[in-house]
């Protein structure tokens, strides 16, 4: 592979459910050394696009690669590619430092691994906490601890920001932002429009079948429009802006609490 290559490609992608089209005909590449969103509505089709690229999935028709081969067939995969995604599953009764151990031992690294990975993602305080005793923004943050124990070249995250609180979110942008510069390439699914403005330099958005990819530049016009405002455009023209005096007729007939209270 030279440096120009794709990090992930998709070629005609695609999955069905029982009749349900989940992804359609999916081709893009994903470049290298990037921050790539990938965007979609509930149901888009964006965790099944990841699961096929990972192997979890087996696509109804079409290809998907990563560093130039399928996952299952590219050498050392478990530590050339990180990933954290939902339904990945814990260790059972294990402290924070403990799963990152069992992990390593997985791996093949050194123990002390884990205690870089905690010391880098914030989670050093919470190491001998049990993992069931973590809130969901330790959890977060110990999903990409996992992810990154063996310093991958690409990183894969599901939805990274769900239940991290501000300072989370600032720390996980600062933390993508600081892994692409290093040359990793972060492929990151996320809701979350305004926040992934600040940290994506490409972006992918999907509904089933691709609706843009490029960069994050070229959609906006440099900023000059918002991400949200592209995005509805692109998934579905119907769905933009919902002018503020609809909002009187929309809730019309709503009644606020205080009118549901009966007087004494
Ligand atoms: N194992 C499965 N069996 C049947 N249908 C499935 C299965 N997995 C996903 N689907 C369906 O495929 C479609 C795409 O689901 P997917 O989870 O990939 O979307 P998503 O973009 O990740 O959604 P979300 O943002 O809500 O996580 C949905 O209609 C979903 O119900």
């Amino acid at each position: 592979m030279s440096s120009s290559d794709p990090a992930v490609s998709l070629n005609g992608l695609t999955k069905i459910y029982k009749g349900v089209r989940a992804v359609d005909a999916l081709t893009v590449d994903i470049r290298a050394g990037r921050v790539t969103g990938l965007l979609g509505r509930n149901g888009a089709g964006k965790t099944t696009t990841l699961r096929m690229l990972l192997g979890l999935a087996t696509p109804t028709a079409g290809t998907a690669t990563i560093l130039g081969k399928p996952y299952a067939e590219l050498p050392d995969a478990a530590h050339r590619i990180g990933v954290s995604m939902d339904g990945m599953g814990g260790v059972t009764g294990a402290t924070v430092r403990g799963e990152l151990r069992i992990w390593c031992t997985v791996l093949g690294l050194p123990a002390g691994r884990a205690d870089q990975v905690m010391e880098y993602t914030g989670l050093d305080y919470a190491a001998d906490r049990p993992v069931k005793g973590c809130s969901t923004g330790m959890r977060q943050r110990l999903a990409l601890a996992t992810a990154l124990l063996a310093d991958p070249e690409i990183l894969i995250l599901d939805e990274p920001a769900n239940g991290l609180d501000p300072d989370g979110i600032r720390w996980l942008r600062a933390t993508l932002r600081t892994l692409a510069l290093g040359g990793r390439t972060v492929i990151v699914s996320s809701h979350q429009l305004a926040e992934l403005e600040q940290t994506v330099d490409d972006v992918v958005i999907m509904q089933h079948s691709l609706r843009y990819a490029g960069t994050l530049d070229d959609l906006t016009g440099d900023g000059a429009v918002r991400l949200e405002d592209r995005f509805f455009e692109l998934v579905d023209p119907a769905a933009t802006a919902v002018p503020v005096a609809d909002t009187a007729t929309a809730t019309a007939g709503i009644r606020t609490p205080e009118r549901n209270y009966s007087r004494a």
